[in-house]
């Protein structure tokens, strides 16, 4: 696929759950049950080509923790992207999914122990893979294990954007050097490691005018710190991810064009690579989560749709009170013509928060709907816990192969004493 192809209308730049093949999804509730996430690789890869077309010179990482799974590390790696990962667990599975040292990047937040430990010992046979670091004390802790290798140092640029407080990283105290000491840690670095960066991430879910403002003043913040410290010394300015994607059924999709000529724009002459990272933008509209309606229950104010996915398979709804689209399968242009009515999706978590929705107008559901929740490619099957001793969901491909089994109840309990033993 061109460059221009991508750009296109042939290529639009976001799926709609509405666009998903319906026939495909029932099938594989079929085959698989439910709960059930299913991801399009295809989809993973188009959004890699996209993003590489729309920051042609820059050094694209692709941020891990969106989704792990190693079909989709492969598939980003194959398509091109570096790896940014947030713990030891996620350079492992870089490393296990094929990236070479050079193509990934540890952004270590509070590094406990145990990862500086590993990657350090990972370091001898990945020489060329990069730390970046945002606490002095993290360097010391470094230098202490014979680090003496590839440093970028993350600037807190005291600016933050985002879908919802929680995800806005740029202004809270916790992520990296103070952007007035950023240049004194630098010079300090530069005494002990080779620094080869430095790095600043608003935060999650960029969308809409005051979050790409926030954006700009970020990216124009490093670019004057990268001169401040002399960007010809710098391989790259990291400005960091959260390309946002539109969740409600009638938002707009984030213009990545007009995004990229903005960062540059902002970033202005440097001899330094730009450098991003996005994680959602790459997977959220590549998976969607399937899940049977199992108890319908008419009440005055909603008909509540018990569900058998709940927080515990995708947690963002609770959290982050995330709004995702919902799909009646069976129902409404996709099946039987049904009346509407506002419909409250819940889940069979002891948790008021339970909910995928509430009061939504949608098709009133009979028992055994197929319901899809839309754009849960992206921290969807990541932050799935086992509470309530819920085993996590499976997921597979939209091709059908198998890429996470669905968790037993006896692999919920195999890690405690007196546990089931698989
Ligand atoms: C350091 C860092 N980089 C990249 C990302 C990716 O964010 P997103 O998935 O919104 O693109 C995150 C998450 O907010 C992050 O903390
Ligand atoms: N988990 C968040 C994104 C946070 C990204 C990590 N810095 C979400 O689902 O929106």
């Amino acid at each position: 696929m061109s460059d221009e192809q991508l750009r296109g209308a042939e290529n639009p730049p976001i799926r709609r759950l509405a666009e998903w093949d319906v026939e495909r999804l029932r099938e594989l509730a079929g085959e698989h049950d439910t709960p059930l996430y299913v991801t399009d690789l295809d989809r993973v890869a188009e959004n890699c080509a996209r993003l590489r077309a729309a920051f042609p010179d820059a050094d694209v990482k692709y941020a891990v923790k969106a989704h792990t799974g190693r079909a989709v590390l492969e598939t980003v790696r194959e398509a091109g992207l570096d790896a940014e990962c947030a713990s030891a667990g996620e350079v492992r599975r870089a490393f296990d999914a094929g990236f070479p040292g050079a193509r990934v990047d540890y952004t270590a937040v509070n590094p406990p122990a145990r990862d500086l430990d590993s990657v350090v010992e990972w370091w001898d046979d990945h020489p060329d893979l990069t730390v970046t670091v945002g606490a002095r004390d993290t360097l010391d802790r470094l230098a202490e294990r014979g680090y003496d290798g590839r440093v970028c140092v993350r600037v807190n640029p005291g600016v933050g954007a985002g879908h919802h407080e929680k995800v806005r990283t740029g202004a809270a105290p916790k992520f990296g050097v103070p952007y007035d000491r950023a240049a004194e840690v630098v010079a300090d670095a530069r005494d002990r490691f080779e620094v080869v960066g430095v790095h600043a991430h608003a935060g999650s879910g960029i969308h809409g005018e005051a979050d790409l403002a926030a954006h700009r003043d970020l990216v124009a913040r490093m670019g004057e710190l990268a001169r401040e410290i002399g960007d010809d010394e710098l391989e790259f300015v990291d400005v960091g991810g959260g390309f946002g994607v539109p969740y409600h059924e009638d938002d707009p999709a984030l213009d990545l064009d007009a995004v990229a000529d903005a960062t540059r724009e902002a970033l202005g002459d440097l001899d330094a690579t730009l450098a991003v990272e996005p994680g959602r933008y790459v997977v959220a509209d590549a998976g969607v989560l399937l899940t049977r309606v199992n108890t319908v229950k008419p009440t005055p104010e909603t008909t509540v749709a018990g569900v058998d996915a709940g927080m515990t398979d995708l947690l963002r709804p609770a959290m982050y009170d995330a709004y995702h689209a919902i799909r009646n399968l069976d129902a409404g242009d996709a099946g039987d013509a049904r009346e509407t009515g506002p419909v409250t999706v819940a889940g069979p978590i002891c948790e008021t928060g339970d909910t995928f929705c509430d009061g939504r107008e949608l098709p009133l559901p009979d028992r055994g709907d197929l319901l899809a929740v839309g754009n849960a490619g992206a921290y969807g099957y990541e932050m799935a816990s086992t509470y309530n001793s819920r085993p996590r969901p499976a997921e597979v491909s939209l091709a059908g192969d198998v890429l996470r089994e669905r968790e037993t109840l006896a692999g919920v309990t195999k890690l405690e004493r007196g546990g089931a033993d698989e």
